[in-house]
């Protein structure tokens, strides 16, 4: 939708816009991560956080249903919850119009998107069972895709790169200009994600283990969560693209991989225990 779309950014567009004629330019205070490279239609931080906000909610009450919760506790769940995910987004969207990154209508939209995403993959449901093929052939369907795609574009005349350009332009500060922030190098974070998953739920450190106790759990949740963290901190330089590229998507799979496999297979590698059940992604 990006790439369609053609969004401006506002911290770019009054200085390239005649709206004002003659007068000045509005002075827009720029921050370090006002400088998206991408195009702004949708906000993708608005779409992605109302798509997991939504996805998260909506399991809560799924689980409070099953378990039969009272119908006014259910009710006072539910308004909750609700008015929980409004709030974050308003933050998220003011947050996003505040430092110029966005007009509003692009994260109205952006949080529509999300949710709409969200609700219609909850409904497909082969998505839970997917083999490590049907993962391997989709990642490799979206990649080839938006090759295709940005190559046919190309072809007739049309630069997807045009907002990589004006960011350079008007960005006040060089070092606030990222590669990472192009909508390829995040499509390719998001197929090294699914890739990731895919190697996860299908290895053998997932698919053999038996303990779904409570301290393991969250013995497993806390020894991801600090590998995770020591994993965000590694970042690339962009020098060399292709590296750059093929490092960002394995950084993004291995984000996966870590604690849907390595760090329960580990541990109950180290600590064996008795429990029957397996530990279930979810
Ligand atoms: O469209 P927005 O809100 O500026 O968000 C752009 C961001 O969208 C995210 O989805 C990408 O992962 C980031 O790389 C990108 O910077």
């Amino acid at each position: 939708m990006k790439w369609v779309l053609f969004g401006e950014r506002p911290y770019w567009w009054v200085h390239d816009t005649r709206f004002y004629g003659t007068d000045p330019a509005p002075a827009l205070k720029q921050f370090p991560i006002t400088c998206e490279t991408g195009p702004g239609s949708p906000s993708g931080h608005a779409m992605g956080s109302s798509g997991v906000w939504y996805v998260m909610i909506t399991a809560v009450f799924s689980v409070a249903a099953e378990r039969r919760f009272p119908p006014l506790l259910y009710r006072f769940l539910q308004v909750g919850l609700w008015m929980l995910l409004c709030t974050v987004e308003l933050l998220v969207c003011m947050s996003r119009v505040y430092m110029a990154a966005h007009f509003p209508h692009q994260v109205i939209s952006g949080v529509i998107t999300g949710i709409m995403v969200a609700e219609s993959f909850s409904r497909v449901q082969w998505i839970y069972g997917a083999s490590l093929k049907k993962y391997f052939y989709t990642t490799l369907f979206l990649l080839s895709f938006a090759v295709g795609f940005y190559e046919l574009l190309k072809a007739l005349g049309v630069d997807l790169l045009w907002t990589l350009e004006k960011a350079q332009k008007w960005c006040v500060r060089a070092e606030w200009v990222h590669m990472d922030s192009t909508p390829f190098a995040s499509l390719l974070r998001n197929m090294g994600t699914l890739f990731g998953l895919g190697l996860g739920l299908h290895s053998p450190l997932y698919t053999e283990n038996k303990n779904s106790s409570i301290p393991f759990r969250v013995g497993c949740i806390t020894v991801s969560l600090l590998l995770l963290q020591i994993l965000d901190g590694m970042t690339f330089s962009s020098r060399d693209q292709a590296m750059f590229y093929v490092l960002s998507f394995s950084k993004s799979a291995a984000a996966l991989f870590i604690p849907t496999a390595l760090v329960p297979g580990g541990l109950s590698w180290i600590f064996p225990g008795s429990g029957a059940a397996k530990l279930k992604f979810s």
